[in-house]
């Protein structure tokens, strides 16, 4: 179920919210009492309750438990038992002061909602252990739903969140909030959560994906036990459109698979955590394409000869990670491909891009040194980039993360070169066409979004993780339609 937690300050506007969840489709609705102005109990909650159009969730956080509450505790409980008896379907009693109340709770014969024990941990996720004894502690409680959140500081946290899940005997609410605890929410069916939260549109809620990414993007409702996990490893990971992309072409092709942003700050701990068969596939984005290869079992020769590694499977038959390379042939048939439309060919077979003369810049000149003699170029110092005068009909290739977002103003060469370019390519994708393709449109050149190379790349990627062939129509139109 994915519940849409609701945080307006008047009632009227909840009420509002209430609805608009429904239509985006969450299956509950949390109602945070705290949050609403000069809160009356009794008419507040009776508007709230005779409205729902969800079963509803009543939460009043104290401030002691990271909510806006500071008044009086008996108040603060009060309440909570009045949801009870006006209908509320369940209600979240904080675990410090559960136990005294669940014998109140279970003698209070009206109402019939269900109680959720929760525990917030701003801190790092507990070990194995640690939570398994806290949530016996919780359960002792009588709870009939426990709900424990943590504040992941490291993506490998999560591994012991997915354990508990798997483990637990009572219906359990478990996740990590934050960008490092995204996919403990996303993948929390495959571990068999009971519940997720998902904000609603407009309304987002820090640390929480929305209930549209959910239901659209991971297509939340087909992830069970056997779905094989796939992910973006990097670090920024959020301005991926990878699982726009994946997501909906898995479902096309009626493969059992979901694709996620994985938020990681150490390789090797990462695919040491990570090591079973469920997380079957990664894409490798900035800055890792290169560490990553001392992590592969194997490594493609193209790969290993670029030196860069940007999709790796984890091969069934023996667990081992296979790294290779979908970016180097994703750029350069970006390229070629636009040639061709402009009528480069003459019907003659096309020489490579790369064929040509090769000028490499790089911020690091002795980069610039290795790459340009591993492709017969010449290197030139990063300082004389903007002053550098082209050869008319020449091919620019921003392989750089510069000009992505956020930083969409920023541009890598003199504007005024960029008429005697023929043809200008950006790695960058997300803006779809970066300052740099639109000066270059301006100025006249044939011009190559990121998304192309995106697309081909992300191609050959689904062939990898899939083994089946990718349906490259639909995926275009994806592209098209959605990037
Ligand atoms: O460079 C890219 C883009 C990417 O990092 C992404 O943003 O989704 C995914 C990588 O596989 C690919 O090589």
């Amino acid at each position: 179920m994915i519940c849409a937690p609701l945080m307006s300050q008047s009632v009227d506007q909840i009420v509002n919210d209430m609805y608009q969840a429904k239509a985006q489709g969450a299956d509950v609705v949390e109602i945070r009492l705290d949050c609403i102005n000069n809160f009356q109990p009794h008419q507040d909650l009776e508007i709230i309750l005779r409205n729902k159009p969800l079963p509803v969730l009543i939460v009043y956080r104290p401030k002691w438990e990271g909510g806006q509450y500071d008044g009086d505790e008996h108040m603060r409980l009060e309440a909570l038992h009045l949801a009870k008896e006006l209908g509320a379907d369940y209600i979240d009693l904080e675990f410090k002061v559960a136990s005294n109340l669940m014998e109140e709770h279970k003698q209070n014969q009206r109402g019939c909602s269900k109680v959720i024990v929760s525990c917030f941990l701003d801190s790092v996720t507990p070990s194995k252990e640690e939570l398994s004894h806290l949530v016996a502690r919780m359960q002792s409680t009588g709870a009939d739903i426990i709900k424990l959140v943590t504040n992941a500081t490291n993506i490998t946290e999560l591994a012991r969140i997915f354990h508990l899940l798997s483990h637990c005997q009572v219906p359990l609410i478990a996740y990590s909030i934050g960008e490092r605890g995204l996919i403990s929410q996303i993948l929390n069916p495959k571990f068999g959560g009971v519940l997720v939260y998902g904000s609603i549109k407009g309304n987002s809620v820090p640390g929480l994906p929305t209930i549209d990414s959910l239901r659209h993007a991971y297509e939340f409702e087909h992830i069970n036990e056997d779905t094989k996990v796939f992910g973006l490893v990097s670090k920024p990971v959020s301005h991926s459109k990878g699982p726009i992309l994946h997501n909906p072409t898995f479902r096309h092709v009626g493969y059992n698979g979901i694709y996620v942003p994985m938020f990681v700050d150490d390789l090797k701990e990462f695919f040491s955590v990570y090591s079973s068969p469920d997380f079957a596939g990664f894409s490798i984005g900035i800055p890792y394409k290169e560490a990553v290869i001392g992590f592969c079992d194997e490594v493609h020769p193209l790969a290993q000869s670029i030196g860069a590694v940007n999709t790796i499977i984890r091969r069934p038959s023996d667990r081992k990670l296979v790294g290779y390379n979908t970016d180097c042939e994703a750029a350069i048939t970006a390229i070629e491909d636009a040639l061709k439309v402009f009528g480069f060919t003459n019907g003659e077979a096309f020489p490579s891009p790369l064929t040509a003369r090769v000028i490499v810049f790089d911020i690091d000149f002795g980069r610039a040194k290795s790459l340009a003699h591993a492709v017969s170029g010449e290197a030139q110092p990063f300082e004389d980039l903007v002053k550098f005068q082209p050869e008319k009909g020449a091919i620019l290739a921003n392989a750089t993360p510069l000009g992505m977002h956020p930083n969409t103003d920023r541009i890598p060469v003199a504007e005024v070169t960029l008429g005697d370019y023929e043809l200008v390519f950006d790695s960058v994708y997300t803006p779809r066409e970066t300052r740099l393709l639109k000066e270059a449109k301006a100025a006249g050149a044939i011009i190559v979004s990121g998304v192309q190379m995106f697309l081909r790349q992300a191609i050959g990627q689904f062939n990898l993780f899939t083994g089946r062939e990718a349906p490259e129509e639909f995926m275009r139109d994806i592209v098209l339609a959605k990037f």
